[in-house]
């Protein structure tokens, strides 16, 4: 196994700039990160929903280039210099619609080179019960998730970036993934990073754990399991998890409280002229108001809903007939929430 750390980051600040904005829409991601990780190590990323393990993994996948820092992988700068070897796996690729295609599944992995690595293939198949005659368009999502992770890692990979890949698995397959990636970490000297919410049956896994919070590292990867004379020494994951989290959320609320951060969460107190606006707005096109008077005026009403959704796109209705002839089934859309109502036809 190689002396040389797999991962190497030093003075990484990181910030979000979205398209088109201007500097102060920038959002600092990641502030002041430094840390190694040695090569053959499983390291877990401990954090709350935005604390930046994502960006920490993209950035470490060469997908970002970083405005301030070094982050080198096996000793060479990842954006400038992307090692072979390393593979990121993330939740976005199940979106593509590339992927959601009428193909077949052992089609599929051929025609990402499934045929250099007929063993390990045929291996990870095996671990995670695929079977070739799926079509990518007809398959459930952990289906879909576990061909990704085929993909992923037939061949052989240095360096395994993982983010959440595992959400959608059923527990069966993903503990036989968790001993795969062990294998490898032990007897090849590969390397994991991963980033997950869901703690259970992971206790055995990692080999370092790092505690993330506001971009920054609380804990840098530190060995697991705990020192002894750790304060969390012990605990599981998953306790250990839910105490990090509920004391970055009080420290949050103490530095709003103290006015060294502005409170952005939870209800507001003072409505704002634009939340007034914005209730004003709302009320008036609420689709409570709206009163069938007989069933035949739905159509009348849905034409009314409708015209009123090319003016406002967040609308959209359907109409279902219900058995009973005084009584329809509405659903109306406004953004992604479906309000379902049972109107009595009057
Ligand atoms: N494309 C983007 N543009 C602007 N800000 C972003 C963008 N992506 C992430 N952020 C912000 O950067 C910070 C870190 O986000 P990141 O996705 O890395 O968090 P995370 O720890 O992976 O969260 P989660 O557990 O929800 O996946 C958050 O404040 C987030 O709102």
């Amino acid at each position: 196994m190689s002396s040389e750390p797999a991962v190497e980051i030093s003075s990484l600040t990181f910030s979000h700039s979205p398209p088109g904005g201007r500097p102060n829409d920038a959002v600092v991601a990641l502030r002041d990160v430094n840390f190694t990780l040695p090569t053959g190590s499983r390291t877990l990323l401990i954090g709350g929903n935005g604390a930046g393990k994502s960006t920490l993994l993209y950035i470490l996948a060469g997908k970002r280039m970083i405005q301030q820092g070094i982050v080198n992988v096996f000793g060479k700068d990842v954006f400038k210099d992307f090692p072979p070897n390393l593979v990121y796996l993330g939740t976005e690729w199940a979106m593509n619609a590339g992927v959601r295609r009428d193909i077949v599944v052992s089609d599929f992995l051929n025609s990402v080179g499934g045929y250099r690595h007929k063993e390990r293939r045929d291996h990870l198949l095996d671990i995670l019960d695929i079977d070739l005659d799926w079509h990518m368009h007809a398959i459930s999502d952990g289906e879909r998730r576990r061909v990704q992770l085929c993909m992923g890692l037939m061949g052989e990979w240095d360096l395994l970036l993982l983010d959440e890949v595992t959400v959608d698995l059923d527990v069966l397959v993903r503990d036989g993934l968790l001993n795969f990636l062990k294998d490898e970490t032990v007897n090849r000297g590969a390397t994991v990073v991963y980033a997950t919410h869901i703690f259970d049956g992971l206790n055995d896994f990692p080999t370092h754990i790092a505690h993330m919070r506001d971009g920054s590292f609380v804990l840098n990867p530190t060995p697991w399991p705990l020192n002894p004379s750790s304060d969390n020494a012990g605990s599981t994951l998953h306790a250990i998890a839910l105490q990090w989290l509920s004391s970055d959320r009080a420290l949050r609320i103490q530095e709003e409280k103290e006015g060294k951060r502005a409170k952005t969460r939870g209800p507001r107190t003072n409505a704002a002229p634009d939340d007034v606006n914005r209730e004003s707005f709302y009320k008036k096109y609420d689709y409570k108001i709206v009163r069938i008077p007989s069933l035949s005026h739905v159509s009348h009403w849905e034409h009314y809903i409708l015209s009123s959704s090319s003016s406002y796109p967040f609308l959209s209705t359907s109409i279902q007939p219900l058995p009973s002839t005084t009584h329809i089934g509405v659903s109306i859309w406004i953004n992604s929430r479906c309000f379902r109502r049972v109107f009595n036809c009057y």
